[in-house]
């Protein structure tokens, strides 16, 4: 099995699907693949601006399921992540989920009927968050509650992470029979180096805040016993006074220069290693496992 990873993925997989798409999947078509993620519902991502502040908020919005992403979400916050790109006046983001929970990942609903649509899901999600992740603001994850799988991968697309003192993070993907779809193994390499990443995608250990920041994973924990929105002003406070004091056209550049000095590590070689890795997995029998198996990831 790890030989025919480290060769490459090309090789006949045990799942017929994922290695017919992998045959056939090399240039993504990302609007057919919106128009078929569309077709999983539930949830919604909802984006506010402010011109005052340059803060913008975007809230992964669908309590019920511990906001996890249904295809409809994936679509709605590539729209936002579009809208992101031509704020002129924008300096920073925040990036949370609704009613003090970040997000438990992809809808396990959506995932159980996508199985056989892996690879184009993660194609889709690794552009997305790409562009998230290059966006020329200032972006900070604010992870209250839980922050796990997908969710995890989704917090590494932002520059800093800041968590309630009782939040949780957890990369809990080989828990869950795959391995990361959404790119968060190319960023965390990038992020923390080859150990860290190698400790947290292979133990899928949950960690507390207090963890995850003596991890380097996390920037910054908030004071204790605030409210969920006094969490969101205490995030804005953090972010607006330390990084966005500045006129917006020199933070862009700022930030621009700096995605632009990192290009010499060109990652889409990497993510698309990374999603044709997943794909042998997403479908495969230690996920059907894990979803019958109905984890609880506490
Ligand atoms: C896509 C993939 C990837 O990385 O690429 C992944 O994301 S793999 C990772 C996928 N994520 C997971 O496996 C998370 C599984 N869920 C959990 O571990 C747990 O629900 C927690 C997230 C820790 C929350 O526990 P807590 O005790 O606070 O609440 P709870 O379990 O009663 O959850 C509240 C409601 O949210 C639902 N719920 C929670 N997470 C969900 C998810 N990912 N998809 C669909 N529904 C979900 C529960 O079923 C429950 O629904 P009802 O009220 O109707 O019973």
């Amino acid at each position: 099995m790890i030989t025919w990873i480290l060769k490459g993925v090309s090789r006949c997989t045990p799942h017929k699907v994922t290695s017919r798409l992998l045959s056939t999947f090399h240039q993504p078509d990302l609007k057919a693949i919106a128009k078929e993620l569309e077709n999983f519902p539930g949830g919604s991502i909802d984006l506010t601006k402010d011109n005052e502040t340059g803060i913008a908020v975007m809230v992964i919005n669908n309590p019920d399921k511990r906001n996890s992403l249904s295809g409809k979400m994936m679509v709605e916050m590539s729209e936002k992540v579009d809208q992101l790109e031509q704020w002129a006046q924008g300096k920073g983001l925040i990036l949370m989920g609704k009613d003090g929970s970040f997000c438990s990942g992809g809808d396990l609903a959506f995932v159980k009927k996508a199985l056989h649509y892996g690879a184009e899901m993660a194609a889709f999600q690794h552009h997305t968050l790409t562009r998230l992740h290059n966006l020329p603001l200032i972006s900070v994850a604010l992870l209250q509650g839980h922050t796990l799988g997908g969710g995890a991968e989704l917090s590494t697309a932002c520059d800093f992470r800041v968590m309630s003192t009782s939040g949780k993070i957890g990369f809990v993907q080989v828990k869950m029979g795959i391995t990361t779809g959404w790119g968060a193994t190319t960023r965390l390499v990038s992020l923390l180096g080859r150990k860290k990443a190698l400790q947290f995608l292979s133990s899928a250990k949950i960690m507390s805040a207090q963890e995850a920041h003596q991890e380097g994973l996390v920037d910054h924990i908030l004071q204790n016993s605030l409210s969920h929105n006094e969490e969101l002003e205490a995030c804005k406070q953090w972010l607006g006074l330390n990084y966005c004091n500045y006129d917006s056209n020199l933070l862009q550049a700022v930030k621009a220069l700096i995605v632009h000095c990192d290009s010499s590590k060109d990652t889409s070689k990497s993510l698309k290693y990374e999603r044709d890795v997943f794909a042998q997995f997403w479908g495969g029998p230690a996920q059907k496992a894990a979803l019958a198996a109905k984890i609880k990831h506490n």
